[in-house]
């Protein structure tokens, strides 16, 4: 059941915020969705013409969609009202789906110590634990989403692409290298490309997955891509800006090149003299990213 939250109008589509209770997470998580404009109709639980139960998938209706993953310090509004990516998917006719970055009300003792961890930290992935694991399963909630959009707003699950940002970057090269049938085209800005190697992706994995690195690599981009069997079929775009502080010490872009490399994994790897780590960086890449999956993905 999606709460919806908020509407605005936005390019002849519709921006809408909505809160609904997640089975993943064990509690309401809140994301937001642009309905370009032959989907801004769409309503959750709506009946499809001719079919017999709500969200049942229509091919007049669905719609390729894209997922965005932000990174630390970011909600679900983040890339809807920073990125400015609405004018281009309107024209493209692609959903844009931003979820929050980590539970919100899991009540775990310090989540809110740190801006690197716990809350609005959530790394994109299934904690293992204590006190962790019950509620921050942000991984495994990336794909409820995922499901809950085709079923309720009629997103084609055959062409749903993902994008992210910094630990969002991090999340889109998980997801998509885990799960390739379900998110057809992959991209990412600044990604922590190889958490396993910075501090970041140490804490993190530390604290939600244990100290023991065996259990790491199932999330890490750059140790999930040197053990693929096949390439990801679509590409891998990354954009990294040559002026952001995190790049030495938090972003690693070589080292997922290089394994690229080794796996014969085609991948551009563009970096940018100039731009630093933020949103401006984001909002100037992110038409090239929403063309690219556009591409991949059948869309317009
Ligand atoms: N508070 C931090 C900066 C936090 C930051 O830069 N967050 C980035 C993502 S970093 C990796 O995931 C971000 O996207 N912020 C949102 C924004 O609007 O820029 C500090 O003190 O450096």
């Amino acid at each position: 059941m999606l709460e919806l939250l908020s509407e605005h109008a936005c390019f002849g589509g519709v921006q809408r915020f909505y809160r609904h209770a997640s089975a993943a997470i064990g509690l309401p998580m809140r994301f937001s969705v642009f309905l370009p404009p032959a989907a801004a109709d769409a309503q959750p639980g709506q009946a499809r013409p001719g079919l017999s139960r709500p969200g049942q998938a229509w091919p007049g209706l669905s719609r390729p969609g894209l997922f965005y993953l932000a990174g630390l310090t970011c909600n679900e509004e983040t890339f809807a009202a920073k990125a400015g990516a609405q004018r281009v998917a309107a024209e493209l006719g692609l959903m844009l789906v931003a979820p929050d970055t980590s539970p919100r009300g899991a009540a775990v003792a310090g989540e809110d110590a740190a801006w690197d961890f716990g809350l609005a930290a959530g790394f994109y992935l299934d904690a293992s634990e204590a006190p962790w694991a019950r509620h921050y399963r942000m991984y495994s909630y990336i794909l409820e989403l995922r499901e809950l959009l085709v079923a309720e707003l009629a997103l084609d699950p055959a062409r749903v692409g993902i994008c992210g940002h910094s630990m969002g970057g991090h999340g889109a090269l998980v997801l998509a290298l885990r799960n390739p049938t379900l998110f057809r085209s992959l991209s990412a800005l600044a990604p922590i490309a190889a958490p396993s190697l910075c501090p970041w992706g140490q804490k993190a994995f530390t604290g939600y997955l244990g100290a023991d690195q065996a259990a790491w690599g199932r999330y890490d981009a750059s140790l999930l891509m040197a053990g693929m069997k096949a390439p990801f079929p679509a590409g891998i775009l990354v954009d990294q800006g040559l002026a952001d502080k995190f790049l030495a010490e938090q972003l690693y872009p070589e080292v997922f090149e290089a394994a690229c490399r080794s796996a014969g994994q085609p991948l551009q790897l563009r970096r940018h003299a100039g731009y630093d780590h933020g949103y401006y960086f984001v909002a100037s890449f992110i038409e090239e990213h929403l063309r690219f999956h556009a591409r991949n993905l059948g869309a317009a």
